[in-house]
């Protein structure tokens, strides 16, 4: 394992103005933040005058540089690593896709994609995801750059796009004839959902020039368990390609939170378009509380407008359970399964979602109480009470799973606390809140049932962290410190960090040895 001194490590940071400086691009658009962001610009090489111009000023300097200013050609940029965490859903799941309001927190389980730019002269892209063991390379020049730019088709990082555009769907096909073909049917379809979606944000977002690259991915979340693994995916892979295409700014220590509400608001917007391709009509809501971390209120009435967003900065630290069945499910199954039961019993299910989205007003209400106190037992019934309910509306929508409903009578038998599904349902995970002052025995007993009936129990804290940036890829408080207590992240050491503890103990932004230094967020809390 190689280490080296991890002294550059927050300068490789673009502040705006660096952006401005290194691009020599003007950006116009409008970003509702400071002047500074007008002067963010992108590998693109697009000048976005299109509306108000806020930054006259930063602009117009941009535009009167002297070409012989203006960079020749950029360096290589150093290895770096992204990280985003799962979720669980609190309260309204489903009913969130239909227009209800959800509460969803951030958990300490995280994805980690490492980015390694190549030489020159090597055009290619790789994308390396072992957890689901899919390894695939393009020849950078092969991919149908031209139909992707094509000025009626063309989209720009600050755009938002809602759905997702046929023609470029068909036009990315060819490229994925050929990913895993000896495969089972199954997987080769998993793979090709992931190489899809990757293409369709690399193509829409980057240009023939971009660099040759590989991006691996490695996760500590259950895949397919209803803790938005897809959704850390999708985060990942817009903040790199975002940051390659240097159109983010910071994150750095004295950034406005504004300035970082923007930068967040991009990722987010480009996590989408990722997670629409791998589920067809999902909410936004597991990309959105990936990408800003803590805890959300999310609301998205309009598809053709940003969603509603309430960060729950004060949200409780609820004593939380958290079960996966072991029991894969797919999203947009369930999702697909609930639309067609509202098509045919369109006043029913009208008022089962409608009931859903009571429950998370309800549940909103009460934990922004000022008395609201985890500790007290009045208080957690009232909120164990409203999951409850959230559960059973849930189940009159078909989306439980006996395995699900197993857990429900394990825990309501010992009198342990109060259950619900999260997630999509159909298999997956159920968290329960957990009454106070339980006997250690009675848990004791709960998880040795649950345990030997095949489930695993997942510690977790809520309210965590979102998206991270660890640029360039050293971290300090590592394994394998040099004297300066730098240790170098390459490919190797990543691919060989076994399960979730070495992936954790070798990136993770806590590494079980507390904050680590080196990881940097958004910080979008005023
Ligand atoms: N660790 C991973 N590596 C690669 N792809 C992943 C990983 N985790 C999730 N995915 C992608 O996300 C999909 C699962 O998404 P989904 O069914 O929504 O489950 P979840 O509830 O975990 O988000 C997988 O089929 C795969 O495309
Ligand atoms: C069912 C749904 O509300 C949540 C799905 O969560 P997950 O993919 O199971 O982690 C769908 C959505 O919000 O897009």
């Amino acid at each position: 394992m190689t280490t080296r001194t991890a002294s550059n490590g927050a300068n490789g940071f673009l502040r705006a103005e660096d952006a401005e400086r290194s691009n020599g691009h003007s950006n116009g658009h409008t970003n509702g933040g400071s002047n500074n962001l007008n002067g963010s610009s992108t590998a693109n090489g697009h000048t976005n005058s299109s509306s108000t111009n806020n930054g006259s000023n930063n602009s117009m300097k941009v535009v009167h540089r002297r070409k012989s200013d203006r960079k020749k050609s950029s360096p290589m940029m150093p290895t770096f690593m992204v990280s985003a965490p799962g979720k669980v859903i609190v309260f309204g799941e489903h009913a969130v896709v239909h227009g209800k309001a959800a509460i969803a927190a951030a958990i300490s389980l995280r994805s980690y994609l490492l980015v390694t730019t190549l030489s020159k002269s090597k055009r290619t892209v790789t994308l390396t995801f072992p957890d689901i063991d899919f390894n695939h390379v393009w020849n950078i020049d092969d991919l149908p750059w031209s139909t992707f730019s094509h000025p009626s088709k063309k989209k720009y990082y600050y755009d938002l796009v809602t759905t997702l555009d046929p023609d470029l769907v068909a036009a990315i096909q060819p490229c994925l004839a050929n990913v895993s073909p000896d495969k089972p049917s199954e997987i080769r379809k998993v793979h090709q959902n992931s190489a899809g979606s990757f293409l369709y944000m690399f193509l829409s977002l980057g240009s023939q020039s971009f660099p040759g690259c590989q991006y691996t991915l490695r996760s500590t979340i259950p895949i397919g368990a209803g803790l938005g693994s897809s959704a850390t995916i999708a985060v990942c892979m817009s903040a790199a390609l975002l940051l390659q295409l240097r159109t983010l700014s910071g994150p750095h220590p004295d950034q406005p939170p504004d300035e970082a509400r923007l930068q967040i608001e991009r990722i987010n917007r480009w996590a989408f378009v990722y997670e629409m391709f791998i589920h067809g009509n999902p909410s936004g809501v597991d990309n959105t509380v990936s990408t800003q971390g803590k805890a959300v209120m999310f609301q998205r009435t309009d598809y053709s407008k940003p969603p509603k967003v309430q960060p729950l900065w004060d949200f409780p630290e609820l004593p939380l359970l958290l079960v996966d069945t072991r029991t894969a499910k797919s999203t947009a199954h369930e999702v697909a399964k609930v639309e067609k039961l509202k098509k045919t019993h369109p006043k029913l299910v009208g008022s089962i979602l409608d009931a859903i989205d009571k429950v998370t007003e309800s549940a909103n209400g009460l934990i922004d109480e000022e008395d609201f106190d985890t500790e007290n037992e009045e208080c957690l019934r009232r909120v164990g009470e409203l999951m409850t309910i959230n559960h059973g509306l849930l189940v009159s929508l078909g989306v439980s799973h006996p395995r699900l409903e197993r857990v429900r009578e394990l825990v309501d038998h010992e009198g342990i606390g109060y259950t619900k599904l999260t997630g999509a349902g159909g298999g997956g995970c159920s968290i329960t809140l957990l009454r106070p002052n339980v006997s250690r025995q009675k848990l004791d007993r709960l998880e040795e049932q649950l345990d030997e009936e095949g489930y695993q129990k997942f510690e977790t804290t809520l309210g965590g962290d979102g998206v991270g940036v660890l640029w360039p890829a050293v971290l300090k408080n590592g394994m394998d410190e040099d004297e300066e207590g730098g240790m170098e992240i390459d490919l190797e050491n990543f691919l060989k960090a076994e399960g979730n503890e070495g992936v954790e103990r070798l990136v993770g932004v806590h590494g079980g040895v507390g904050e680590r230094e080196g990881w940097k967020f958004w910080r979008v809390e005023s």
